[in-house]
């Protein structure tokens, strides 16, 4: 295992010199994880997780809901959660997690004092107006210590909630909504949210709220376009298996079609709520074969990549890798429906359009998303902006381009506790 202290500042990116023939288990799902992890803190009885993810953002989760008073353990390779009264009077370092940052403020609006938010620089750059706007309408003081909507702020917790209806501009991150449905069926008369903003990024990822809710026994409501009703109710402690990480994933399929030869990820679910589960689709249309025998997901490529004209606005998470694909492809790409990724771990439309055209390639931003247009490449620093994504599609860029070195590509340790070795292994298999 590669550990982030004798990872190299620059990482030389290894050239993919023959075909690939390679099975990599992806860790745990962050998304399903971080989910799992805050509605096992408010259920009634203790959970168990099974293949969490152990990763930067999954374990400030963790030590953000101990800091509130939960119990949360690791039991060999599980997690084991035992929920207890929300405490007040505490810190939560949200680092750069999107997750922690707007899941977490409508739980502490249940503690029994105030929580002050903070995390990393990078992370008082992302949005959270809506959330806060969102608690302050349904009662809850919010101090702001910085520029409004940002971190740090200051969540005034009483205890308890009314709860009621609230409408949520969610055009910038389906985490507004996600992060109060998660809390609701805690408040006394549960929640109806109302999405009021002209877009709705990530949308399988909302569906996956109310999955989980769902399973740990909540009455949701989600037949009417962009409300969601969540019952006040009891939340059952449970004993989940959480999938692998299927945007994760996407890096090492990728690797397939820029090498060539196959690269298989087990553990692949038959249905899920992870926008991953698109990739397979997007993968074909860009000249991959794809194939799932059991739960085993193949990918198949010759080294050939075509260019392909895509709305992820379902998926944006896995928009950075297929950048990074597309540079390589043998036409242009148009990716849409992505304004918010400006709003992610970095402005990653600006990151992408800035490394690619750094190394030669051509790369427009548009409104809502990029132009990418494949040109010879020369190698060269890639920039990372502490963002997990940018710094594995440096490494798939890398594949076929010599001479690219990753900026910081211990920062995949967000979400991949382990991705150097993890690459290099399927590089070596
Ligand atoms: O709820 C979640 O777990 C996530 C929602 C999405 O956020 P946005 O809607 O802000 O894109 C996604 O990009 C992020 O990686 C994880
Ligand atoms: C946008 C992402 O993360 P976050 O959960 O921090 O928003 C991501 O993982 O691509």
């Amino acid at each position: 295992m590669t550990t982030a202290a004798t990872l190299p500042h620059l990482w030389p990116a290894p050239l993919a010199d023959r075909a690939l023939d390679a099975t990599v288990e992806v860790p745990g799902s962050k998304s399903l994880t971080n989910r799992f992890l805050v509605i096992a803190a408010l259920a009634s009885s203790p959970s168990r997780l099974r293949g969490a993810l152990l990763s930067r953002d999954t374990l400030l989760m963790a030590a953000a809901l101990r800091q509130l008073g939960v119990g949360v353990e690791q039991d060999g390779p599980d997690l084991v959660i035992t929920p207890g009264p929300l405490r007040g009077g505490v810190t939560v370092d949200c680092g750069l997690a999107g997750t922690v940052m707007r899941f977490l403020p409508a739980i502490a609006a249940l503690a029994d004092g105030p929580v002050r938010f903070d995390g990393d620089t990078a992370a008082l750059a992302r949005p959270m107006g809506p959330v806060l706007a969102a608690l302050r309408a349904l009662g809850v003081r919010v101090d702001e210590h910085g520029e409004a909507g940002r971190l740090p702020f200051t969540v005034h917790g009483r205890g308890s909630l009314p709860g009621g209806q609230v409408d949520v501009d969610a055009s910038q991150s389906s985490q507004f909504v996600s992060g109060l449905l998660l809390a609701a069926a805690r408040f006394d008369h549960g929640l109806t949210l109302r999405h009021t903003g002209p877009t709705l990024p990530s949308l399988p990822h909302i569906e996956m709220t109310v999955d989980t809710l769902r399973a740990a026994g909540a009455t949701v409501d989600a037949t009417r376009p962009a409300i969601w009703q969540v019952a006040p109710g009891v939340l059952a402690g449970r004993d989940v298996r959480v999938e692998p990480d299927l945007s994760n994933a996407a890096p090492f399929l990728c690797a397939a079609m820029v090498a060539g030869g196959a690269v298989r990820v087990p553990g692949w679910p038959a249905t899920t709520t992870q926008p991953g589960g698109l990739l397979p689709g997007y993968l074909e249309r860009m000249g991959g074969a794809v194939s799932l025998d059991g739960d085993v997901l193949t990918v198949r490529g010759t080294g050939v990549v075509r260019g392909v004209d895509l709305d992820l606005h379902a998926a944006g998470e896995i928009a950075p890798t297929l950048a990074a694909l597309a540079v390589l492809a043998d036409s242009p790409t148009r990716l849409r429906g992505i304004a918010h990724l400006r709003g992610h771990e970095t402005d990653r439309l600006a990151a992408l359009a800035a490394e690619i055209t750094r190394l030669g390639g051509q790369a427009e931003q548009t409104a809502d998303g990029l132009v990418i247009t494949p040109r010879p490449l020369t190698g060269g620093p890639w920039h990372s902006y502490e963002d997990h994504r940018m710094a594995t599609a440096g490494a798939l860029v890398g594949l076929r381009v010599p001479g690219v070195e990753v900026e910081d590509i211990a920062t995949t340790g967000k979400t991949i506790p382990d991705f150097v070795g993890l690459w290099s292994a399927m590089l070596d298999a």
